[in-house]
């Protein structure tokens, strides 16, 4: 097969919450006809992406339309995962038009996009870009720099520490990836805190990276497709943070965890005891879904850092057991007994004492 007629494939990768989903509906609602396969490299077993894209009602975004890889690491799954559905998708009798990768938050891009190099997909599909997605609110509040005293208490409690914050490492290396770079949550800053932000931004990209700023994902198709990058023959332009980790590298950074519980009863109290949650613990996102009596439809709940969004998305569907569940993602090492506790009753009276809260939301 000639290079000319190789499959393109997107990359789309960006922090936790960053609006990769969000985007990618936005994509799909107006792919004008092109065909185009989704695949999704979540963290941890746990479907919650496929479920949101597949509940969204836009065409394109059926359930038989979207693979997910369920292992967060995609360069650990090559020969297991990846390679069999990439291989499914390029000799099915109808190949896609377009392939689009929604990456784990937490996920590395390089070596995805090492995984084209392989011999089975470089013959048939080309990278055409990786677009990274900012969110353009949480990095100018800072959330992926080292809080200089908490480093500095670190080092003094240990000298031989060697102090790397994964938060930071995770959001360089998609940025030093990327081919292009959408600023989203662009409605969340006034425009002096984003041209700050383009600025800084500038600094870490690639030479002639740019970068496009958005509300909720509405980025023009042609904008994000037709790169043309072939970003798999120059991976050397790419730095990461983990080029000399020999493919050998640690997945120990985050945790992620389902907290379960039944029908909700009062959705105030629960935003409370979710904002105290977030507060005492090092969570960097929550998501899922909601059983609110009464109502037909499911409660979607999408929480990035101290934000917190919900509506209904989809009815129940016919004999579809109605439970809330919500996933949580976290530093490593982050207390579940205690965050699945507070989620479900709230602060103890003496972890209220001990802690106010400093927003708005009290302890419920
Ligand atoms: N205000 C605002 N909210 C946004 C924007 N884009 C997405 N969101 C919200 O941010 C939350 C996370 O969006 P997602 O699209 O699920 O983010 P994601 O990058 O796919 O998240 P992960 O898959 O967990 O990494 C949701 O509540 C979205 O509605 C935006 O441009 N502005």
């Amino acid at each position: 097969m000639s290079a000319a007629r190789k499959i393109p494939a997107t990359v789309i990768t960006g922090f936790l919450g960053a609006g990769k989903t969000t985007l990618i509906r936005h994509l799909m609602e107006n792919a004008q006809g092109k065909r185009i396969a989704l695949v999704i490299n979540e963290f941890g077993d746990l479907g919650m992406d496929r479920e949101i894209l597949s509940g969204c009602g836009v065409p394109g975004c059926e359930d038989e339309n979207i693979v997910e890889l369920a292992n967060g690491c995609i360069c650990c799954t090559v020969a297991d995962e990846f390679l069999p559905t990439m291989e499914k998708l390029v000799l099915a009798d109808n190949p896609p038009d377009a392939i689009v990768i929604e990456t784990s938050g937490l996920a590395l891009p390089k070596p995805l996009v090492k995984a084209f190099q392989w011999p089975e997909i470089r013959s048939r599909v080309t990278v055409d870009g990786v677009v990274t997605l900012v969110d353009a609110h949480a990095v100018a509040a800072g959330r992926f720099a080292d809080d200089p005293d908490a480093v500095q208490k670190l080092r003094e409690a240990d000298e031989a520490l060697d102090h790397d914050n994964p938060l930071e490492e995770v959001f360089e290396d998609q940025l030093s990836c990327a081919d292009l770079v959408i600023l989203n949550k662009a409605d969340l800053l006034d425009e002096a805190g984003m041209d700050v932000l383009e600025q800084d931004l500038r600094a870490r990209l690639r030479p002639g990276v740019k970068l496009v700023p958005a509300a909720y994902g509405k980025v023009d198709p042609a904008v994000l497709l037709g790169l043309d990058a072939g970003a798999e023959d120059d991976l050397d332009t790419r730095p990461s943070h983990h080029d000399d980790a020999d493919g050998d590298h640690d997945h120990d950074d985050f945790d992620t965890f389902v907290v379960e519980f039944g029908a909700v009863e009062d959705l105030e109290a629960l935003e409370a005891r979710l904002a105290a949650a977030v507060e005492d613990h090092d969570i960097l996102r929550i998501k899922g879904f909601l059983d609110i009596p009464g109502k037909p439809a499911r409660m979607l709940v999408q929480g990035v850092g101290p934000r917190l969004d919900r509506w209904f998305d989809r009815p129940w569907k016919a004999g579809e057991e109605r439970k809330s569940h919500l996933v949580v993602i976290g530093l490593h090492g982050i207390d579940r007994a205690a965050v699945a506790r507070e989620i479900r009753e709230g602060r103890t009276a003496a972890e209220a004492q001990a802690a106010p809260l400093s927003g708005s939301a009290g302890a419920a």
